[in-house]
């Protein structure tokens, strides 16, 4: 599912009505009655309803949830922020209808919005959308303000909640507080920023119609599904070998830090990996050996441990920090030509010495959160959170690696570009820990898939959808470890990658 800008979702919007030849009032047709179906499975024949309303097309949006809802029997009413002179064109044509039915339409008129919001029960904002340009002006500060301010009413938002960008970037000083936000086709950047998710509240998206087909030759952004990783999850052969899922290595395991090693190749053998070995301090492996007892193990000794004769490699993980770790972590860098992940302290030393993945040829693929990654492009965490596409995208291309930025939105960055959303999981994983079980899950597909955007995706998309489902049936969200992840693989690969 594609994500857009505003200027993508316009190219859009245009091609559709002049290449295609669907009118802008159909559209709009589609869109007020997609979202009025809805809204109606949310609310009650009883409840009061308004639909405030702008004066561009989120307005006419607005007047056909407004006409679809009445003639369904529900008592609804418009209140228009804008005299009607100032509305045009497609949103024009739909509030002659809706006068022409009879719905109760009013003009905001000085203090009266006051009283009427008291009373309702739902709130439907229909008032700006993509045409949104910076912060509110008056009146629509004041009304937004109000309306967040009725904490009985059930309030949902058209295509966007009025007071946000579109795009990312952009800081919102007032926007109105959905429950829920029905946007129109694709998914706006914005509604990835954390920052917005306590104004868009739960997204849905609606299809009206509309051909993506013009966007076909950006770089795109796009949520990863469920039906993606059902399309692309790697197929195990009935004549398959261990060797044909791939010879994994995870080198890291400083002496105090045992678990993050133990942890990533225990995750990436149930992720399916064939093969899995370990590269730890001689003085860890009878510690961790019981635990994983599947996984072979090695010194890590770069003068005996052939790091090319493994598919995929992970590293970093429990690696600790020391000068001495910095440059083992070098030699390794210079050395393989497999694919990498990088993780944890391999981030932090990768920090000083950065310019090394532009000469190294195999592919690379960055697994930091917000801090590891604001440290990484010389940026703060704030700066990083409001622009994670556009600041990713560029470290991604300029250095030419894979860039898993985590985070409840985890956008993964392909080195033409190409992101991908990935917003399985709860807040159980954050937790120590969780981000070892997924590079060993990444690992673990990273040896199994043809195409590396399609393992970092899917070891993303399971990882997240395993916690799901273990705080749906038999953890809570506090007490879920990082290891019971591993545990609860089986159920998410037995029913989503049969
Ligand atoms: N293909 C589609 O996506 C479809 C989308 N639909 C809906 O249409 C809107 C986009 O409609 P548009 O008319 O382009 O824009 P808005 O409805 O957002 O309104 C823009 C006007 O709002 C005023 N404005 C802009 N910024 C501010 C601000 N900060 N404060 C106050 N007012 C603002 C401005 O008007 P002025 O006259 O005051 O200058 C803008 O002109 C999209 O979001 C969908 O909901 C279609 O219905 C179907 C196809
Ligand atoms: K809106």
């Amino acid at each position: 599912m594609r994500i857009v800008t505003a200027s993508e979702m316009y190219e859009v919007d245009r091609f559709t009505m002049e290449e295609v030849g669907l009118e802008g009032k159909m559209l709009m047709e589609n869109a007020g009655r997609a979202i009025a179906e809805g809204i109606m499975k949310e609310i009650s024949k009883q409840d009061e309803i308004l639909v405030l309303t702008g004066p561009g097309n989120n307005g006419g949006d607005g007047f056909v949830i407004a006409r679809t809802l009445y003639l369904k029997g529900y008592r609804v009413r418009v209140y228009s922020l804008v005299p009607e002179e100032k509305i045009k064109g497609d949103a024009l044509y739909h509030l002659n209808i809706l006068q022409n039915v009879g719905v109760p339409f009013h003009r905001l008129q000085n203090g009266e919005l006051a009283v009427r919001l008291e009373g309702m029960d739902v709130i439907i904002d229909a008032m700006l959308g993509i045409g949104t340009k910076g912060a509110l002006r008056s009146p629509y500060a004041e009304i937004v303000d109000k309306a967040n301010k009725c904490e009985q009413a059930m309030r949902f938002a058209v295509d966007i909640p009025t007071g946000l960008s579109s795009d990312e970037g952009v800081e919102t000083e007032v926007a109105f507080k959905a429950h829920k936000t029905f946007t129109v086709q694709c998914p706006k950047e914005s509604a990835f920023i954390e920052a917005n998710a306590q104004y868009y509240g739960e997204l849905e998206v609606v299809d009206i119609g509309l051909f993506t087909e013009s966007l076909v030759n950006r770089p795109g952004k796009k949520v990863w599904l469920k039906e993606d990783v059902v399309r692309t999850f790697p197929v195990r052969e009935r004549f398959s070998h261990k060797g044909s899922h791939g010879r994994g290595l995870i080198i890291g395991g400083a002496p105090n830090m045992p678990g993050a090693v133990m942890m990533a190749a225990r995750a990436a053998l149930r992720a399916g990996a064939g093969l899995v070995s370990i590269a730890a301090s001689h003085h860890l492996i009878s510690t961790i050996a019981p635990y994983v007892p599947e996984a072979t193990y090695t010194d890590l000794n770069l003068k005996t441990l052939d790091i090319d004769s493994f598919h995929a490699a992970a590293v970093g993980m429990g690696l600790g920090r020391s000068e001495q770790s910095a440059s083992l972590f070098e030699d390794i860098l210079r050395l393989a030509n497999i694919p990498i992940i990088i993780d944890a302290d391999g981030l932090y030393h990768l920090k000083k010495m950065k310019n090394m993945l532009k000469e190294h040829t195999a592919p690379v693929v960055l697994t930091p959160h917000f801090k590891e990654a604001a440290d990484l492009l010389d940026t703060t965490v704030s700066a990083l959170k409001q622009n994670p596409f556009s600041l990713t995208r560029a470290f991604s291309t300029e250095y030419g690696v894979y860039f898993l930025l985590k985070g409840p939105y985890t956008i993964i960055t392909t080195t033409d570009g190409d992101q991908y959303v990935v917003t399985t999981g709860n807040e159980s994983l954050a937790k120590g820990g969780s981000g070892d079980v997924l590079s060993g899950i990444l690992l673990g597909l990273l040896l199994q898939s043809h195409h590396i955007t399609e393992a970092l995706c899917n070891g993303r998309f399971i990882h997240g959808k395993t916690a799901e489902i273990l705080t749906r049936h038999t953890h809570s969200r506090y007490d879920l470890l990082a290891s019971d992840v591993i545990e609860g693989l089986p159920m998410t690969l037995r029913t989503i990658c049969k």
